[in-house]
């Protein structure tokens, strides 16, 4: 029945069905975006595999729970003892949770004896142009968990369980909470906007595009690590945006930056939000009407080799900014793809170089992290094969 829906209400979110949480490839990137995202990255604090497994163990059972709609671990009466479940998520229903976790290029270093695992298309992110505001402190990680459902109470019960599970082994190093998906995944959902007013995903790959997913998105048999296909490769970016200054900008100027028109979504050269963007019309004055540093014409995959992205970010906001009363909001921007040397890195050197957007976003946080495929069943988790 129901596929796309974006969700809305408590009430829709309680009465959709569960997301499979096993199967061939993990749920969360060719899942319909949902309208809410909990995001942490981990350090391991532990100095030994072993604890790495059980953790990451425990971590799969209680995702396998959590995305059917019920509590972590067995419900037991004993009141002298901290609850199993902390309880917050309690007949919130399975929202449409999934739950996708990632291993940072820190999780093959020399601590847990893994490096001659690590895949080639993990090589740490280069310093790229733009990158001079990053935070190391909203940067990196050896793993991350990337919670996404319809309800915000659901996600962000998996962070704060998987927090929990973890104390001993692992600790939080960053989280960001998202709102307000800013790119549909599927052609079922309809485009939403980001803070700066414009649709975002309109040219996004849809999941029902099998060949682009198996061309962009999901890592296959080029791989140089067999445990990685299926996989992906997930970039997140903590993209401020200065509002204030882009709440100034004239209109024509703001559909300048990106090479559309707000209210529509349609590029500056069309009339319908998915028409295709004509990138060597000009104007009557000779230049070119979709801007040379517009943002989707150097975002486009044919300005970039024919490579493309799937976005799957969100909105966020964390208050104001304590020095400068500015708001601390923008994209907290997510894409999965095969190798992002191919990929993320040279579209985002050639944005960081040239994008009218650049004036108005400063990149804070960035981190990478290699998806491993789908869990088969009770007793699977990430990477198991890699300990054998
Ligand atoms: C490196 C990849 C990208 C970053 C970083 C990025 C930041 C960013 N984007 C927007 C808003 C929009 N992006 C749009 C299109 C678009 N963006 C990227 C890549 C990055 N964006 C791609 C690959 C594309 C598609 C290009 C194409 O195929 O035509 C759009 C237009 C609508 C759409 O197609 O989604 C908007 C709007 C913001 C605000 C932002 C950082 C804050
Ligand atoms: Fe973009």
């Amino acid at each position: 029945h129901e596929t796309g829906h974006a969700g809305g209400s408590p009430a829709a979110a309680r009465t959709q069905e569960p997301v499979p949480f096993y199967g061939a490839r993990q749920a969360g990137i060719a899942t319909p975006a949902q309208d809410r995202l909990a995001f942490a990255a981990f350090d391991i604090t532990a100095t030994d595999a072993e604890s790495v497994q059980v953790m990451l163990g425990t971590w799969a059972a209680a995702a396998a729970q959590m995305t059917r709609g019920l509590p972590v671990g067995a419900d037991d009466r004993n009141t002298q003892s901290p609850p199993v479940d902390t309880g917050e998520a309690e007949g919130l229903g399975p929202a449409r949770l999934t739950v996708t976790v990632g291993f940072g290029p820190t999780f093959f270093d020399e601590r847990f004896g893994l490096s001659h695992h690590r895949p080639a298309a993990l090589a740490d992110l280069p310093t790229l142009p733009g990158d001079g505001s990053l935070q190391p402190e909203r940067s990196g990680g050896d793993l991350c968990v990337q919670a996404c459902a319809d309800d915000p109470t659901v996600a962000f019960h998996v962070i704060r369980n998987f927090a929990r599970l973890a104390r001993g082994t692992a600790v939080i190093r960053w989280s960001q909470l998202g709102f307000g998906r800013t790119s549909s995944t599927s052609q079922a959902q309809q485009t939403e906007r980001n803070l700066m007013g414009f649709k975002d995903g309109t040219r996004n790959i849809k999941s029902e595009s099998g060949t682009d997913m198996a061309d962009y998105v999901w890592v296959g048999k080029e791989t140089d690590q067999s445990w990685m296909r299926d996989g992906s490769y997930l970039v997140a970016r903590r993209i401020r945006m200065l509002i204030e200054s882009w709440d100034t900008d004239s209109l024509a100027d703001q559909q300048n930056v990106f090479g559309r028109f707000r209210t529509s979504g349609a590029p500056l050269t069309g009339h319908g939000e998915f028409d295709t963007p004509d990138l060597n019309a000009k104007g009557r004055d000779g230049q070119p009407v979709i801007p040379a540093g517009a943002h989707i014409r150097l975002a486009s995959p044919s300005s970039n080799n024919g490579q493309k992205i799937l976005r799957r970010g969100y909105s966020y906001t964390d208050g104001i900014d304590a020095t400068t009363g500015l708001l601390d909001a923008g994209l907290f921007f997510l894409a999965y793809q095969k190798d992002p040397r191919k990929q993320f890195v040279p579209i985002q050197t050639r944005l960081g170089r040239q994008d009218n957007l650049n004036e108005y976003i400063r990149h804070t946080g960035s981190a990478l992290f290699a998806v491993p495929p789908g869990l088969k069943g009770a007793g699977d988790w990430w990477g198991k094969s890699l300990f054998a």
